[in-house]
């Protein structure tokens, strides 16, 4: 028998309440010692809540929501007591010494919804950035994942892949000749809509550029106005600025908001190879990493010389020795020129990677199995599209193309895993 958890749901106190949550088979016999009551199912009452020895610790209300139709499955109770600190411990010492009765773990009560069934793993991960949503398009987003939006589509491909497969099987079981040729003539075309539906998914907006915002990572030599360009861009005074080529060593970054568009700017070291100073060298390693996991790269240096898919800029462009021939943007970070036109294309590009209305942002984890999924579906498409098809072989890759779905849902999932997105929640959720 699991035991009984109980937690603060409701933040940390002091607070004017605080919602102590439980869950387990003690539940009612919980209430009924520390209330002297079992209220009526899903109906609040006022209670006494009392000490071992009889004493009134506070008074308030008190709910009682039995499994199976409670949000963890499993018989669930609430304490909504005053918030003060010196009450929430008083009440959670009398909980801790019921018998069978602990303190929760960090998001264990969503891990028993989960194993019970309440929800999903894409629901699950939802409800994770709903918690730890802070803007209005995070906010959307993990909306419609935690509502089950994505899970949907994912059950309605992988009943798709389904009735591919028992097509597959029939041909398998009732025809002498178990070749391709005895296929339904638009199965082929069946599997291309499919792989074409997974990849539109893949190619659609990421949670972490929606989480961290969109990755701007502003990369030249020494001296090029890297520094300069990034206080002018985030609109603060953050990075020191000198004449002195290698004045920033350590990466530096601004979460930014522009017109509601999250960013995360990056100013990084100048890169140069002549340079013995051992702290530089450090930050220019640095200052490549950045450039590798950016969103988009602003380079400052010379023209042609930058990253492959880079928005080459003209900085200084107040200068009368200002040289750059054609470049994306010119701009002065003494002026200000240039600049507002710079944040407003930034801010297209951004936008454009953050998800849109009806669209959902994917977490790298279900990238990953949406991926091999898709794999899989164009392994079965290509093996139909070979002279010597072998069916059995197809009808094994929509099988695999299915279990990848299904660890999307957490349908095949290893203790690990879970143990890492359950981990993440706070406690009392
Ligand atoms: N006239 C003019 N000077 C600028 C402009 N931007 C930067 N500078 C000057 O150029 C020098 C270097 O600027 P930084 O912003 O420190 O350059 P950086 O690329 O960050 O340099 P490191 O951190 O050393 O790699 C400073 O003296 C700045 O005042 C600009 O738009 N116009
Ligand atoms: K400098
Ligand atoms: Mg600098």
């Amino acid at each position: 028998m699991p035991e009984t958890i109980f937690a603060v749901s409701s933040g940390s106190p002091p607070a004017a309440i605080a919602v102590i949550r439980i869950s387990g088979p003690a539940a009612s016999q919980l209430l009924q010692t520390i209330a002297g009551r079992v209220p009526p199912p899903r109906r609040a009452v006022l209670a006494d809540l009392r000490s071992e020895a009889g004493d009134v610790l506070d008074t308030g209300m008190v709910l009682y929501m039995p499994g199976p139709a409670s949000a963890t499955g499993e018989d669930c109770a609430e304490l909504h007591v005053h918030g003060g600190r010196a009450v929430v411990r008083a009440v959670e010492q009398a909980l801790g010494k019921i018998p069978a009765v602990r303190h929760a773990e960090a998001g264990e009560f969503t891990r028993r919804a989960f194993a019970n069934g309440k929800l999903d793993l894409a629901q699950a991960e939802g409800l994770a950035d709903l918690l730890a949503a802070e803007t209005e398009l995070q906010r959307l987003n993990a909306q419609a994942m935690a509502g089950g939006l994505f899970s949907r589509m994912v059950t309605q491909w992988r009943k798709d892949l389904l009735q591919l497969s028992a097509e597959v099987e029939a041909v398998l079981d009732f025809s002498d000749e178990e070749d391709a040729e005895q296929m339904p003539l638009d199965f082929a075309a069946r599997l291309e809509v499919m792989s074409n539906r997974l990849q539109e998914w893949l190619n659609g907006p990421q949670t972490e550029t929606l989480k961290e915002g969109f990755r701007v990572v502003l990369a030249g030599p020494p001296n090029s106005g890297k520094s300069s360009l990034f206080n002018a861009l985030v609109q603060e005074d953050a990075a020191i600025i000198t004449p002195v080529a290698g004045t920033t060593r350590d990466v530096l970054q601004r979460p930014v908001a522009i017109d509601g568009v999250p960013f995360l700017f990056i100013d990084t070291a100048g890169l140069r190879d002549d340079t013995t100073d051992a702290v530089e060298l450090v930050g220019i390693e640095r200052a490549y990493n950045e450039v590798v996991k950016a969103d988009l790269v602003l380079w400052l240096g010379a023209e042609g010389e930058g990253p492959a898919e880079a928005w080459e800029i003209g900085a200084k462009s107040d200068l009368d020795n200002f040289a750059k021939k054609a470049p994306d943007f010119s701009v002065s970070a003494v002026t200000l020129a240039g600049v507002r036109e710079l944040r407003e294309a930034l801010r297209i590009v951004a936008a454009a990677a953050m998800p849109k209305p009806g669209q959902i942002a994917l977490s790298r984890f279900q990238r990953t199995a949406l991926h091999a999924s898709s794999q899989e579906v164009i392994a079965a498409h290509e093996m139909l599209g070979n002279r010597s098809a072998d069916l059995l072989i197809l009808a094994e890759f929509l099988r695999r193309a299915r279990v990848e779905l299904d660890r999307l849902l957490g349908n095949v999932s290893t203790e690990d895993m879970l143990d890492a997105l359950f981990g993440n929640f706070c406690i009392g959720k």
